[in-house]
C-alpha cells in the first residue's frame, strides 16, 4: 500500500512533467532571454517565494551566482528571503506583506527582472513584489500553478507568466524546479553556446 503511494506520486509527477513540456516551453525560453538580456546589461534578478519557493529562490540564486553545470562569469541574482533581520523587521515594524516590496523598492533598478514564485498565485507579499516590481520598471518572470490566481490578473504584457497546470502544491513545485534548471541551462547555452 505505502509502496504504491509512492509509485504513484512518482507517476503523477512524470505525467504532469511529460505535459507542462507542451505548454511551458515557449514561456520559459521567454524567461531564458528575459534574464539573458537583464543580465549581460548590467542587471540583476531578485528572487522571492514562500515556504518550499523561498528555498527555490535561493537554488536559483546560488546557480546563478555560482555556478550551474559549467564554468562561466558569476551572474547577479539575490534572494529576498534570506536575510533575517530585514525580513523580521518589515514583518515586524510594517506587515508580512511587505516583506519582498520594500527590499524590491531597495534594490530593484530599471532592466532588473523579479522572479516571483507562487503555487497558488494569490501569497499576498509575492503580490505587492510584483507591484513594487512594476514601480521600479522591472520586468517579472513568474513562476505560478492553479491557473496563476491572482497574479495572473496582476502581470503585464511585458512580463512572463510560467504557470504550471495543475492543482497540487507539491506537483506544482517539482515543475517550478525543473524551471529553474532549465533557465539556468538555458542561460548558459546563450553565453557559451550549445554543449557538445
Ligand atoms: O513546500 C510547501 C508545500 O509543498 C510549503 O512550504 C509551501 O511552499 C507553503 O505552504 C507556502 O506558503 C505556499 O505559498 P504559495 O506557493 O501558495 O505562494
Ligand atoms: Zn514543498
Amino acid at each position: 500500500m505505502l509502496e504504491q503511494r509512492i509509485q504513484q506520486q512518482f507517476i503523477d509527477s512524470a505525467d504532469l512533467k511529460y505535459q507542462a513540456a507542451q505548454t511551458l516551453t515557449k514561456p520559459i525560453s521567454a524567461a531564458i532571454q528575459a534574464m539573458l538580456a537583464c543580465v549581460t546589461s548590467g542587471g540583476k534578478v531578485l528572487a522571492c517565494g514562500n515556504g518550499g519557493s523561498a528555498a527555490d529562490a535561493q537554488h536559483f540564486s546560488a546557480e546563478f551566482v555560482g555556478r550551474f553545470e559549467r564554468e562561466r562569469p558569476e551572474l547577479a541574482a539575490i534572494s529576498l528571503t534570506t536575510d533575517t533581520s530585514i525580513l523580521t523587521a518589515i514583518a515586524n515594524d510594517y506587515h508580512f506583506d511587505q516583506i519582498f516590496a520594500k527590499q524590491v523598492r531597495a534594490l530593484g533598478q530599471p532592466g532588473d527582472v523579479l522572479l516571483a514564485m507562487s503555487t497558488s498565485g494569490n501569497s499576498a507579499n509575492v503580490l505587492t513584489a510584483i507591484e513594487a516590481a512594476h514601480e521600479r520598471e522591472m520586468t517579472v518572470v513568474a513562476l505560478t500553478g492553479r491557473g496563476g490566481g491572482r497574479m495572473a490578473q496582476a502581470l503585464r504584457e511585458t512580463d512572463v507568466h510560467i504557470c504550471v497546470p495543475h492543482e497540487r502544491t507539491a506537483r506544482i513545485q517539482e515543475v517550478h524546479l525543473l524551471t529553474l534548471h532549465c533557465i539556468c541551462d538555458g542561460v548558459d547555452a546563450q553565453l557559451l553556446g550549445d554543449q557538445e
